[in-house]
C-alpha cells in the first residue's frame, strides 16, 4: 500500500484523523485530512486558532500523545532519502526517532521551547548533528558553525559559545532553523515560526526560509493564521476549519477566487497590504467563534457563522471536499450558487 505513493511527492498524508481522550470526553481534533507535498514546494496550512493546524503537523511528526490519550488513524506516507516509502503512522517510536530531526524536522513559534537555556548554542546544534550522524565532537562543531553561516548569523565562531538568552528573538529563531536543518531534512514543518517576531524580523526569517528552500530543495509545510504571510511564501494553501480541510488549492486561485465562505471571511479579516494585490483589502471579522470540538454543530461545521447557509441542507449534512476546478477543492454545499451570484 505504501508503494503507490505519487512519484513526485515526498509526503502524502491520507485520511488523517486525531482525537484526544479528555475529562470532557473524546475531543475529535482532526478528521479526514489528506494532502501531498512535493520537494521544493511550500504548502501553507491556515485557519483560526483551534482549527487543527498544529495537531495535523504534530501528528505528521508523530508528536501527538500516545494511545490511549490520543488516537491517530490514516496514513502518513513519506519518501526517505533511501527512496523507500514508509508510513510514519505505523512506525515504532525508535524508528520514528531516526526520522525526526533527520529526514523530517519541525520548528516552532517560540524557540525557547526547543533551546536549552543552560547550554551553549554550538553544543546544542552539535548535539542535534551527533544524534543522527556518527561524527566526532569537533566535526559536529564544525558542522554547527557551517549551519550558523547558512542561517545568516554574524560572527558564527563566536556565536557557537553563546547561550540562547544572549541572542535576540530573530537570532534565536535562526538557531532553531539551523538545528532543524542540521541533517538536511527533505521536509520542514514550520509552526507559526515568525508570529512572535516584529514585522521586519519576520520578513527576514521568511526570506531566509525561502533562500534555504531554494538551496536545499526541501519541502516546507508552513502553519500560520496570517494570510499576508501565505501570499508571501506559499505555492499551495490548505484552509482548515474545525478539524477539516475546507478548501485547498494553488495560492493565486485560492486568494483571488476563494470558493468557501470561510476562506472569504478569513481574507476579509486580514488587514495586510500584501493582499491588496488580490483585491482583498476590506477589514471585517468573521462573526461568532470556532465551535467547541466536543459540541460540533450538525452538518457543515461553519454553517452557524455563514451568511450563505441554507437551512435544511447546510445544518444537516457535512459537505464533501469536492474538486471545483483542477487542483482546487472546496467543502461547501453552496459554492456553485455563491460563485454564480458573484460572477
Ligand atoms: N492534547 C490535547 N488534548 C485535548 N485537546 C487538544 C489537545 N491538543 C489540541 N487539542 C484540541 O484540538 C483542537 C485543534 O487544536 P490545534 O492546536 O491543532 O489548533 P490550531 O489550528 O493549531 O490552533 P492555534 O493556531 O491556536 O495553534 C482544539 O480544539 C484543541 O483544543
Amino acid at each position: 500500500m505504501a508503494a503507490d505513493m505519487d512519484a513526485s511527492s515526498v509526503l502524502d498524508v491520507r485520511n488523517l484523523a486525531v482525537s484526544f481522550r479528555t475529562d470532557r470526553g473524546e475531543v475529535p481534533a482532526v478528521h479526514d485530512v489528506s494532502f501531498t507535498v512535493k520537494p521544493g514546494e511550500t504548502l501553507a496550512l491556515v485557519g483560526e486558532s483551534g482549527s487543527g493546524k498544529s495537531v495535523t503537523s504534530l501528528a505528521v511528526m508523530r508528536l501527538t500523545p500516545p494511545a490511549p490519550q490520543a488516537s491517530l488513524t490514516g496514513s502518513i506516507l513519506f519518501r526517505g532519502r533511501d527512496g523507500q516509502v514508509r508510513d510514519l503512522a505505523t512506525l515504532a517510536e525508535h524508528e520514528m526517532q531516526a526520522m525526526r530531526g533527520n529526514e523530517i524536522s519541525m520548528i516552532f513559534q517560540e524557540p525557547m521551547t526547543s533551546l536549552n537555556p543552560v547550554h551553549r548554542i554550538g553544543d546544542q546544534i552539535a548535539e542535534a548533528v551527533r544524534y543522527h550522524r556518527k561524527v566526532d565532537r569537533q566535526a559536529a562543531l564544525d558542522r554547527a558553525e557551517e549551519l550558523l553561516v547558512l542561517v545568516g548569523i554574524p560572527e558564527p565562531r563566536k556565536r557557537l559559545k553563546s547561550y540562547p538568552h544572549h541572542l535576540s528573538g530573530g537570532m534565536r529563531q535562526r538557531v532553531m532553523i539551523a538545528m532543524a536543518l542540521a541533517c538536511d531534512p527533505s521536509v520542514l514543518i514550520a509552526d507559526e515560526p515568525t508570529t512572535a517576531l516584529d514585522v521586519t524580523v519576520q520578513a527576514q526569517i521568511l526570506e531566509l526560509l525561502k533562500e534555504l528552500q531554494e538551496r536545499t530543495g526541501m519541502a516546507v509545510v508552513f502553519i500560520t493564521h496570517n494570510l499576508g504571510v501565505v501570499a508571501e511564501i506559499a505555492d499551495r494553501v490548505m484552509v482548515m476549519y474545525a478539524g477539516r480541510i475546507v478548501e485547498r488549492g494553488g495560492v493565486v486561485p485560492l486568494l483571488k477566487h476563494p470558493l468557501m465562505p470561510y476562506t472569504h471571511g478569513l481574507l476579509r479579516s486580514v488587514p495586510r497590504l500584501e493582499l491588496a494585490a488580490f483585491g482583498q483589502a476590506k477589514l471585517e471579522a468573521i462573526r461568532g467563534n470556532v465551535p467547541d470540538p466536543t459540541r460540533m454543530p450538525q452538518g457543515c461545521s461553519f454553517h452557524p457563522r455563514c451568511d450563505h447557509a441554507e437551512l435544511g441542507r447546510c445544518d444537516r449534512t457535512i459537505p464533501i471536499l469536492e474538486e471545483a476546478e483542477a487542483d482546487h477543492l472546496v467543502r461547501c454545499h453552496r459554492w456553485r450558487a455563491i460563485a454564480s451570484v458573484e460572477a
